[in-house]
């Protein structure tokens, strides 16, 4: 902390981070990030070549290519059980200790009406790849981290990070994400009982957040466009799209500053702030403060989109006519 700095409340030198869903789009932004400001980086994902590719950009970025070191495993999250190999092959090559920084962002989406056919499919892997691979990843590092034999060394050790990766869409959710923005809202669900229930072990500090990108401009985007209603193509509009590497970098800015949700926009802060409920405050006074004033602008901005979307049925007639084949 500098004179006139702010804390960073998560300092990543000579830490390790894993990184899921590393090899494209903002995952693999944020590991290019974490590694140029000293982390050693573990990159997973399923394909080998792409990650050998993104492994290559890592290590390019390091902030000391003699002390940083660098990995990645294969694996798909969305398999049941893959996080205890994935951690433990990540602690054999670490010398038998646990990554200090686990952050999920591994993730997948299948945007399409709820009555198209595929639907019910494209939920449960959305879910599968969302929500349960980012589940099981928490899971098992969290077992390791919690287990009593790690108690921290010291007092006022830094924390462990344990990070999920959300979408503005689990703060205010529109036509056409029915299969993928419930596997982004359970993550809130799964943070919020997280934030209670990690005080329950006072000598091993964890910290526990949700980042809540808007459009990235990824491979991933490119894919969910193929299957994309036009009606939410119109509507997502309201939010510009961001790089993976801005994206990236407003994330780690939101954790470094210490939030518990991370949106990294003006509207991102509303929604949140619109949302908040019980979940933990970035700020306890200005989140709740702007909380009591979001239900007004939501009037404004349902009309418009309820309005938008009733025009589009008019216009177009039934939805079965222009769906998109996935
Ligand atoms: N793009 C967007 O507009 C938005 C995206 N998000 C979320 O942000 C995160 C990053 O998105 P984006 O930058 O678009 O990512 P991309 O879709 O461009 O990349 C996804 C990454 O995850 C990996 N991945 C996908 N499925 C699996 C799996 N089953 N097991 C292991 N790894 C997997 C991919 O590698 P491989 O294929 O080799 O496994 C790749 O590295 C995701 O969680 C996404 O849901 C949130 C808001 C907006
Ligand atoms: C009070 C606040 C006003 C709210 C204004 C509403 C703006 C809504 C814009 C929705 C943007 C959706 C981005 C999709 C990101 C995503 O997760 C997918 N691309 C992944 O598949």
């Amino acid at each position: 902390m500098g004179l006139f700095g702010k804390k960073n409340h998560m300092p990543v030198e000579g830490r390790t981070v894993l990184v899921t869903g590393a090899s494209e789009g903002m995952g693999r932004s944020a590991a290019v990030q974490l590694a140029a400001k000293g982390a050693n980086v573990i990159i997973v994902s399923r394909n080998v070549g792409r990650l050998e590719e993104a492994l290559v950009e890592v290590k390019a970025a390091a902030k000391s290519s003699q002390t940083q070191r660098f990995l990645y495993i294969s694996a798909d999250v969305s398999e049941k059980d893959f996080a205890e190999r994935v951690v433990a092959e990540a602690m054999a090559w670490n010398g038998g200790a646990a990554p200090d920084i686990v952050w999920c962002v591994a993730g997948m989406s299948t945007p399409m009406l709820w009555a198209d056919d595929g639907a019910m499919d494209a939920a449960r892997r959305n879910m599968d790849v969302n929500y349960f691979g980012a589940a099981e990843m928490s899971r098992a590092i969290l077992r390791v981290w919690l287990a009593p034999e790690n108690a921290a060394a010291i007092p006022n050790a830094q924390p462990k990070h344990i990070i999920f990766t959300a979408s503005v869409l689990a703060l205010f959710a529109i036509v056409g994400y029915g299969p993928y923005s419930p596997s982004k809202w359970a993550l809130r669900g799964l943070a919020d009982t997280l934030a209670m229930e990690l005080q329950l072990y006072p000598d091993h500090p964890v910290r526990v957040h949700v980042v809540y990108p808007a459009t990235i401009t990824s491979p991933g985007f490119d894919r969910e466009n193929l299957t994309k209603p036009a009606i939410t193509v119109e509507l997502e509009k309201a939010e510009p799209q961001e790089t993976p590497d801005t994206v990236a970098r407003r994330a780690i800015d939101g954790l470094e500053a210490g939030h518990y949700f991370v949106t990294m926009s003006f509207l991102g802060n509303l929604m949140r702030c619109g949302i908040i409920g019980a979940s933990p405050r970035n700020n306890w006074f200005l989140d709740t403060l702007i909380g009591w004033f979001v239900p007004i602008i939501y009037f404004f901005v349902l009309r418009d989109f309820d309005g938008q979307v009733r025009g589009w049925a008019k216009k177009h007639g039934h939805p079965s006519a222009h769906a998109k084949k996935p």
